[in-house]
């Protein structure tokens, strides 16, 4: 992954919408706990090269609909599609409360696991691969932490750390469930540059995300779930006002124990 350019890109919309070729194809897709629907009869298209917020209300299945995409969550029905080989190339950062810090590992460490998806679990690392891992360290600002124990990073410290991670998996699809998440403001920025970056290199991102003024301004696609689908395009539509009324209106309404889904796959 090239991180030179990244400290210049803007975090601001690139283009409207990406109009190239499907990267994951959603099709009537419904993810369920024990039958009791998380996200219902989703359909629809992450293009190559799209950069897309994934938004809705606490529980709304931004979590669920990304695990589903990477095989983690149960499809009760439809399916998840990926454009040829792109399968085993998704990189995905789940919510930092889901990360195990307790791992022995040192920084340096969990940078190089992103080699694992190329190397292979005993493959072994080359000067090449390590000149890599240190690169991304540095691209993240975590330069000088490189023997660090994990357990000594702060919790912004170790989102750039993750961060660094996806920079040497240097995947063409990358999922982030809410990347942001108790992170402060310079955090924010830089690693929102680095996400913002990695669409312009033609990357499919998509990042489940609550700042609806974050979405607007630098991603140019959005997708609003409230267990079942809003909206999908582009992000000033998508995130209008009707669209979250309608989102709020939903989420009101669920019961702890939602519903058996009856509509028909
Ligand atoms: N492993 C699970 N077992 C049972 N129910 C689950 C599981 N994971 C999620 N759910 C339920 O699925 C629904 C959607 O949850 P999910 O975490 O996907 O939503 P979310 O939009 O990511 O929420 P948040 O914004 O709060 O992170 C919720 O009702 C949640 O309780």
């Amino acid at each position: 992954m090239n991180v030179a350019h990244l400290k210049h890109v803007h975090p601001a919309p690139m283009h409207v919408a990406a109009e190239g070729p499907a990267a994951i194809s959603v099709c009537n897709l419904t993810v369920a706990y024990n039958r009791h629907p998380a996200v219902h009869h989703l359909t629809g298209q992450f293009r190559e090269g799209s950069l897309t917020a994934l938004c809705g209300p606490n529980g709304g299945g931004k979590s669920s609909l990304l695990k589903a995409i990477v095989g983690l969550a149960p499809i009760a029905s439809g399916h998840v599609d990926f454009a040829a080989d792109r399968k085993r190339a998704i990189a995905y950062l789940p919510q930092v409360v889901e990360v195990d810090r307790g791992f022995p590992l040192k920084v340096l460490d969990v940078a190089d696991l992103g080699h694992w998806r190329r190397a292979g679990a005993f493959g072994r690392l080359t000067a090449a691969h390590r000149k890599q891992s240190l690169a991304a360290l540095a691209a993240v600002g975590l330069q000088g932490l490189e023997q660090r124990p994990i357990e000594a990073l702060s919790v912004g410290q170790f989102q750039r750390l993750l961060f660094a991670r996806l920079i040497v998996e240097d995947a063409p699809i990358i999922l982030l469930d809410e990347p942001f998440n108790a992170i402060d403001q310079r955090t924010t920025e830089d690693l929102l540059r680095l996400v913002v970056g990695w669409s312009v290199e033609g990357r499919t991102v998509v990042a489940a995300i609550h700042d609806l003024d974050m979405a607007r301004r630098a991603f140019p696609e959005a997708l609003l779930i409230a267990r079942e689908p809003i909206a999908w395009g582009a992000a000033r539509d998508v995130l209008d006002d009707a669209h979250l009324a309608r989102a709020r209106a939903l989420a009101e309404g669920w019961l702890e124990n939602a519903p058996v889904c009856e509509v028909p796959a």
